[in-house]
């Protein structure tokens, strides 16, 4: 099957040009002039770049008693419906269980993605036996490992246990991930809202300052530099964790900073609504954040201390959030985004000039292609890459609704809020799925992508930590002992 996407702008990460695309077999077959011999795609008036890849959802996640709604078949057809061609999911290990064992279920859960997939597994536990399996999860294809800090007597990881787990993913040419806010201070300050009868949504943000997002994430940063492993912080919100994180940057240390187009775009007024629905949908951790700390945030894309630009699609029906009527610490923490990422960030981002295209591209799909060590054969338009390809119409636009979303549940965070610059087509391994607008997907599509360890980022820390490592002083006449 041979597709030609005709008369389009290619736009990467570092290049923008004209030229016509040939896909054959899934692959970019050919980049050219005048390319014919196939079904044509018109790209005339876009741009053909590298579909998206979001590095942080959870479909059908076990969370807060409940399963987030959108599973691997909703979930990535909202992906492709908004230009996104690869999603990271997390492999979440009950406690004690196999790290097999639990990745044997993701495998289970995600036969039926739309577009690609990879995991992400979790360290929910620590023991010989996840230290070991580590080994196992790497030669399957997974080169990144999750620590919570937060969600106490849940997920949470203690210090001693991160710091171990460092070291194994140094040791094995991984890379840590980061839920970076002091678990222990989130505890304390939800049992004193809750007392003092601050039982409602906005007692979430009230509980998660963004001061328990700086210090655990220089925290994280710092037990990364001990361990020796380069390290990605998770859902960056505030100025304090984006600080932390430039901070190490400059002083060379391998740390990448996520924010959401959540974060960038949604503010925390949204908890102060008097309808408690509208803000309990909006719950999640980190909460949003003031104006101030959505500068800093664009600010740290366009200057390249933030890397990449997620979801943590997490998506809870009103139901579900209803969970927490009176006890805000029982609300699912959670929002979605997958289908909004790309047209919200073109939006705020590319159309307002805070972004160029170039970096627009970066941050949704190249830089996270090279850290989960994917690249060129996902995030780049080169021959010989995978066909994810997003033809972007910069014209096209929409006002977003939960009444059109692909999504499963029941509202849409950015209700009402006009996008304009949206897929033409997206193609998913050269599978058209997305054909003028209209969703052509096909479940099973999808498969998992392995990611090998040893990244060159990896080795080069290695590399210098092992220069750098302290030695032993020889010494010739010492002294007789005092004793
Ligand atoms: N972010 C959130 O509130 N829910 C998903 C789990 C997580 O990433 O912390
Ligand atoms: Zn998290
Ligand atoms: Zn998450």
């Amino acid at each position: 099957m041979t597709t030609i996407i005709k008369n389009g702008t290619i736009v990467t990460a570092d290049r923008t040009y004209k030229a016509d695309v040939k896909v054959e077999n899934g692959v970019i077959a050919e980049i050219g002039q005048n390319l014919s011999g196939g079904e044509e795609l018109d790209a005339t008036g876009c741009y053909v770049m590298p579909g998206g890849i979001d590095p942080h959802v959870h479909l059908e996640m076990p969370f807060m008693g409940t399963y987030s709604s959108d599973d691997f078949e909703s979930g990535t057809r909202a992906a492709l419906a908004g230009g996104t061609t690869m999603v990271v999911d997390f492999c979440l290990p009950n406690p004690e269980q196999s790290l097999l064992e639990a990745l044997q279920r993701w495998d289970n859960k995600s036969t039926r993605a739309n577009c690609d997939y990879s995991f992400h597994m979790a360290i929910t536990w620590w023991g010989e036996q996840v230290f070991n399996e580590m080994e196992d999860i790497t030669k399957r294809g997974i080169n990144t490992f999750k620590h919570f800090m937060a969600y106490k007597g849940a997920l949470m990881v203690n210090d001693d246990e991160m710091f171990a787990s460092f070291r194994r993913c140094a040791e094995l040419g991984a890379l840590p991930l980061v839920h970076a806010e002091n678990g222990d201070v989130v505890a304390d300050l939800q049992a004193k809202l809750l007392a003092e009868g601050n039982d409602g949504p906005e007692g979430h943000a009230y509980s998660r300052p963004p001061q328990v997002e700086g210090e655990a994430t220089n925290r994280a940063i710092m037990i990364a530099d001990m361990a020796g492993v380069p390290v990605y912080i998770v859902h960056t919100s505030c100025e304090d964790a984006h600080e932390a994180i430039r901070r190490a940057r400059m002083a060379g240390k391998r740390v990448y900073g996520e924010p959401l187009i959540q974060h960038l775009t949604l503010d925390e007024s949204e908890y102060f609504d008097k309808d408690w629905d509208h803000a309990a949908r909006r719950v999640m951790s980190p909460p949003f954040r003031n104006k101030q700390h959505q500068d800093s945030l664009w600010n740290g894309l366009s200057s390249g201390s933030l890397s990449v630009v997620a979801t943590d699609h997490c998506a809870f029906t009103t139901e579900q959030k209803r969970n927490g009527v009176g006890d805000f610490t029982q609300i699912p923490n959670g929002t979605g985004g997958l289908e909004d990422r790309m047209p919200m960030l073109w939006t705020h981002g590319v159309n307002t000039g805070r972004l160029t295209m170039n970096e627009f591209v970066a941050v949704t799909s190249t830089n996270i292609a090279k850290i989960l060590n994917v690249y060129p054969r996902k995030g780049a338009i080169l021959e010989g890459a995978d066909a994810d390809i997003v033809v972007w119409d910069p014209y096209k636009e929409k006002t977003i609704s939960a009444d059109s979303q692909q999504s499963a549940i029941d509202y849409n965070v950015f209700e009402g809020k006009h996008v304009k610059g949206l897929p033409r087509f997206t193609l998913t391994r050269g599978k058209v799925a997305v054909h003028d607008g209209e969703v052509r997907t096909e479940e099973g599509h999808g498969q998992f992508v392995e990611r090998p360890p040893n990244n060159p980022v990896n080795t080069a820390l290695s590399t210098w930590k092992e220069l750098t490592a302290p030695r032993k002083i020889e010494r010739t006449g010492i002294p007789a002992s005092g004793v």
